[in-house]
C-alpha cells in the first residue's frame, strides 16, 4: 500500500511537556475501512497522540496528514452540564452544519440514549454521558473516527453494542482508531499497535495479553 492510500498518517510526531518527551517520532498510517487499536500503559502518551491526530493539540515536530471528515471521541467528556442531551444534539447539528439528526438519532437509539433526550447532561450517569460523547463524535458520519477509551463506564451490554457499531462503521468503509490501556478483545481489531517509549510499534495478541497482565 502506498502512503497516499492511508486515510490518516502520523509522520515523525514529537511532543514534550517540559522535560518529559512523551512522543519521540511516532509513525503509522490508518488504512481505509480499518479498525486499528493503539495500546499502551497508563501515561504512555496515548491521549496526547490522539489529541494531536484530532488537531486539538499541536505537535512540537512532525505532521498529521488525513483526508475526509474526522470524528473525535475524547477521553475527557466535553459536554455542558446545563444542556440536555437533545440540546447537545441540536448544538452539534449546527456546528457540523447537518441538515438533520438522522445519524445522531440512529446512534443514540442503538446506545439506549434516546430516553434521556430531555435530561441535563449534569445528572447523567458516567456511562450515559459517555454514550452522549460517542454520539457527538459519530453524528456527522465521519470518514475517520478517533476514539480515546470509548467504552469507559459502559456495562457489558453497551460494551457489546459499541463493538457492533464499530463493526458497522468498518463495513461502511469508515476507518476507526481506538486507543486503550486495556488489551482485551484484541481479536476484534484488524491491526494492533503499541505505544511504548514514545514510539509506535506493531504488536500481536500475545504481546497484548502481557500488557493486560501488567495493567
Ligand atoms: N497538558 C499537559 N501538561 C503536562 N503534562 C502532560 C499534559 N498532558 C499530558 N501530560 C503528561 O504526558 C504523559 C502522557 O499523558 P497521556 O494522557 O497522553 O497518557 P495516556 O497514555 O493517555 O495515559 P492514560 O492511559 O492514563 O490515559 C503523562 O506523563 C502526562 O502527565
Amino acid at each position: 500500500m502506498s502512503k497516499s492510500d492511508y486515510v490518516l498518517q502520523a509522520v515523525n510526531l514529537h511532543k514534550s511537556f517540559g522535560a518529559r518527551h512523551v512522543l519521540r517520532g511516532v509513525e503509522f498510517g490508518l488504512r481505509p475501512g480499518e479498525l486499528l487499536g493503539v495500546l499502551g500503559e497508563n501515561g504512555a502518551g496515548k491521549s496526547t497522540l490522539l489529541r494531536i491526530l484530532a488537531g486539538v493539540l499541536r505537535a512540537d515536530r512532525g505532521e498529521v496528514v488525513h483526508r475526509g471528515r474526522l470524528g473525535y471521541c475524547p477521553q475527557r467528556i466535553v459536554v455542558n452540564d446545563e444542556l440536555t442531551v437533545g440540546q447537545h444534539l441540536r448544538y452539534f447539528q449546527s456546528a457540523y452544519h447537518l441538515e438533520d439528526l438522522t445519524v445522531a438519532e440512529s446512534v443514540a437509539e442503538r446506545l439506549g440514549l434516546t430516553p434521556f433526550r430531555h435530561v441535563r447532561a449534569g445528572v447523567l450517569s458516567g456511562g450515559t454521558r459517555q454514550k452522549l460523547n460517542l454520539t457527538l463524535a459519530l453524528m456527522h458520519d465521519p470518514d475517520v473516527v478517533l476514539m480515546d477509551e470509548p467504552y469507559q463506564g459502559f456495562d457489558w451490554e453497551n460494551y457489546l453494542t459499541f463493538w457492533t457499531l464499530t463493526d458497522q462503521l468498518r463495513a461502511q468503509g469508515r476507518s476507526v482508531l481506538v486507543i486503550s490501556h486495556l488489551a482485551h478483545d484484541t481479536e476484534r481489531f484488524d491491526r494492533l499497535l503499541r505505544l511504548t517509549r514514545g514510539q509506535v510499534e506493531p504488536t500481536d495478541a500475545m504481546a497484548g495479553a502481557e500488557l493486560e497482565a501488567a495493567s
